[in-house]
């Protein structure tokens, strides 16, 4: 299967993360040199999650930032993640059967797009390197404003295209150099070339934020990080 620049169908997007669901968490640590999980852990401390609170990771895929959260929240506090892709949700589940002391994790398996939840159900949200995969950003966003509570804030981590022209052809460089040739050793090569197409058909930083106001969110707040190769969208309910 071949991802040209065409935004795939979401049918596509939930098998292509069924077949790397194997690879998925090794090659994220070894293709960013650990890097992901700093991104991670920003993402949820600008979430607001606190100690007891109900707390949703949308797009949780194997988990990385649920049980991020379900450590922040503690034993006192609940935590959801909610993915479409049932081989990602598996690696999610095993990985949370290996942990302990960690609050209540739910595995849910539904649509970002149509979420399972009700409205005003977490106090905290997170959701990385989910969006961009939506086939429908503006519904994504307004489903996460949805579930959340008056004040509640959502973190969004993602790839982002680095206003640098240098920091531009070196992310370019880097995901169809160093990424695709180490995936096609594991006979993923198209899977991780949807990649960077998938980079540069998603909204700059300031595009995202007036999404998320035309979503319906009260505030938006994006940063790059990562020198501008990633970058958190900030919301408030
Ligand atoms: C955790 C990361 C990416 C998650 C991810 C997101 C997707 O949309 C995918 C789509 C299809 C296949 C896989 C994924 C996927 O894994 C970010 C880290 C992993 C990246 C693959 C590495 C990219 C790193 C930066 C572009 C450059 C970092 C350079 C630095 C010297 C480490
Ligand atoms: C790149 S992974 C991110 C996983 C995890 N958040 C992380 O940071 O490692 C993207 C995830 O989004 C999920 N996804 C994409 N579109 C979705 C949708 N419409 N509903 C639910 N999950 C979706 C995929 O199945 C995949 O697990």
């Amino acid at each position: 299967m071949t991802f040209d620049n065409a935004a795939p169908a979401a049918q596509d997007i939930q098998q292509l993360f069924d077949r790397i669901a194997p690879v998925y968490d090794d090659f994220n640590q070894q293709l960013s040199w650990g890097l992901h999980r700093i991104w991670k852990q920003m993402a949820v401390d600008w979430s607001g999650a606190a100690v007891g609170q109900t707390c949703l990771d949308v797009c949780c895929g194997s988990g990385d930032l649920a049980l991020l959260l379900a450590r922040r929240v503690g034993p006192t506090g609940t935590v959801y993640g909610v993915d479409f892709s049932p081989a990602q949700l598996a690696i999610a589940r095993q990985k949370s059967a290996r942990q302990f002391r960690l609050a209540p994790l739910h595995w849910v398996e539904g649509d970002a797009l149509a979420l399972p939840f009700a409205d005003g159900q977490f106090e905290a949200a997170t959701m990385a390197y989910g969006l961009r995969n939506l086939t429908n950003l503006t519904q994504g966003l307004k489903e996460l404003r949805r579930v959340l509570k008056p004040g509640a804030k959502a973190a969004v981590l993602d790839f982002l295209q680095p206003q640098s022209a240098w920091l531009r052809q070196f992310q370019h460089w880097y995901l169809n150099t160093v990424v695709v040739p180490t995936a096609q050793n594991f006979g993923m090569t198209d899977e991780y070339a949807y990649i960077a197409p998938s980079v540069e058909r998603f909204p700059l930083g300031p595009a995202q934020r007036q999404l998320a106001l035309d979503a319906g969110f009260s505030s938006a707040v994006h940063y790059p990080i990562a020198g501008g190769l990633m970058g958190i969208l900030v919301l408030t309910r």
